[in-house]
């Protein structure tokens, strides 16, 4: 429930992960305004700060904001026929190479209007929201026409102004080849570069640009066209890349200063390496992993040791992660990758804002944006040991109050 904030609030004996680590006091948080005013040792709280604060209250686990970095929840459809084909035996491969697949979301998100998809993608942003978010990346990706793509995009955007939330864009117009384009794939690309791109950066509508590098999807020099485009409109770049095959598009999108990539799952030395050089984020997604029961994990253990900072993400989409549960990945990433409590939250909060680009996000400190939730919890590892609804306190986005139990 929105209620109306007072200028000053403060909460007191909070456990606080502030978007890389544990505090090892309790503390007391004041938020003024849209930012965190003040987050200090409980001991310094003396009657002076306290004072004209409205009281939110004691204790609990107090963290950023989740940020979900990686999403495709505007999609028109349904796929369950799908997840019984790959029960049944078909791979998510097979099911792409025969016209399933994404090309099916394609089909009836072509069908929907900008109303009907607003209206199937408004639930599943509420569902991320009441598990703690308060950034959505959403991407495009299902139109694959420049007016379709337009369409997701403006639909993203909407959503954005509908909730207390802040939505993150993506033109993903290179995800899948669409049927009508079957026997030209650089045509297709032209349209990404030449119509596309240029349509969404005039529009204001796309933060950023991504591409589906992958067999099933675009080669590598073609991905590289359409970065050269996005950068050409001053567009920051994405890829999904390495979740099926290694084919060397994460070290390409490194090379072109990409944000991040995402998936990685077969991403070699050479592309940890690349990826260091360039700043680049990794963006895990152990909700397609686990849906799609894919056997070749992510290399943590290299990209730790390189210190490639990793997100953590839902890729909340009707396909490969049908999931719409931010807190579920922080399970995940650490049951299925052997992430840390501790780095599977950080990819939630510092390491996915840095992987939109958002750097001042993801984090509690003095001077940050007041992105923030407050658990019923004591520990902030209790976060991703337990997969448990309900257990948000309250969340504040821009300093006001969104939700409070
Ligand atoms: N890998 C490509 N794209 C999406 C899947 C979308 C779908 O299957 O509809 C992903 O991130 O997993
Ligand atoms: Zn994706």
């Amino acid at each position: 429930m929105t209620q109306a904030t007072p200028t000053r609030l403060l909460w007191r004996d909070v456990t606080v992960f502030d978007g890389l680590a544990t505090r090892p006091e309790s503390m007391a948080v004041i938020v003024e305004g849209e930012r965190i005013a003040r987050l200090i040792p409980m001991p310094q709280l003396d009657a002076e700060l306290a004072h004209g604060c409205r009281d939110m209250g004691r204790g609990g686990v107090m963290t950023p904001g989740l940020v979900d970095c990686h999403t495709h929840i505007v999609f028109g459809g349904g796929r369950a026929g799908e997840f019984e084909a790959r029960l049944e035996g078909a791979s998510y491969e097979e099911i792409a190479r025969r016209g399933g697949g994404i090309l099916s979301t394609v089909a009836a998100t072509r069908e929907a209007d900008e109303d009907a998809l607003f209206a199937a993608a408004l639930p599943r942003l509420e569902a991320m929201l009441a598990d703690g978010a308060t950034t959505v990346e959403i991407k495009s990706g299902y139109g694959l026409t420049v007016a379709d793509e337009l369409k997701m995009l403006r639909v993203a955007r909407r959503l954005g102004e509908a909730l207390p939330v802040r939505v993150v864009t993506t033109l993903l117009g290179a995800h899948a080849l669409p049927p009508e384009y079957r026997d030209a794939p650089d045509a297709y690309i032209d349209l990404v570069c030449e119509a596309m791109i240029p349509a969404a950066a005039a529009e204001g509508l796309a933060d950023a640009v991504d591409v589906f590098c992958e067999t099933i999807a675009f080669s590598v020099a073609q991905c590289e066209r359409v970065f050269q485009a996005a950068k050409a409109h001053g567009l920051p770049i994405k890829a999904h890349a390495e979740q099926l095959s290694n084919l060397g598009g994460s070290a390409m999108a490194a090379r072109h200063g990409a944000l991040s990539a995402d998936h990685v799952e077969y991403l070699d030395e050479a592309g940890v390496q690349a990826m260091r050089e360039a700043g680049s984020v990794a963006v895990i997604l152990p909700g397609a992993y686990h849906t799609l029961h894919e056997t070749q994990a992510p290399p943590i253990a290299a990209l730790r040791r390189a210190g490639v900072p990793m997100a953590v993400a839902t890729d909340a989409n009707p396909g490969s992660s049908p999931l719409f549960m931010p807190t579920l990945m922080l399970n995940l990433a650490c049951t299925l990758f052997r992430l840390t409590p501790s780095e599977a939250l950080a990819g939630m909060t510092a390491h996915g804002a840095a992987a939109l680009g958002l750097g001042e996000l993801g984090r509690l400190a003095e001077g940050a944006p007041a992105d923030l939730c407050v658990w019923n919890l004591d520990a902030p590892a209790e976060l991703a040991y337990a997969v448990q609804p309900g257990r948000l306190r309250q969340r504040v986005f821009q300093g006001a109050i969104s939700h409070d139990i």
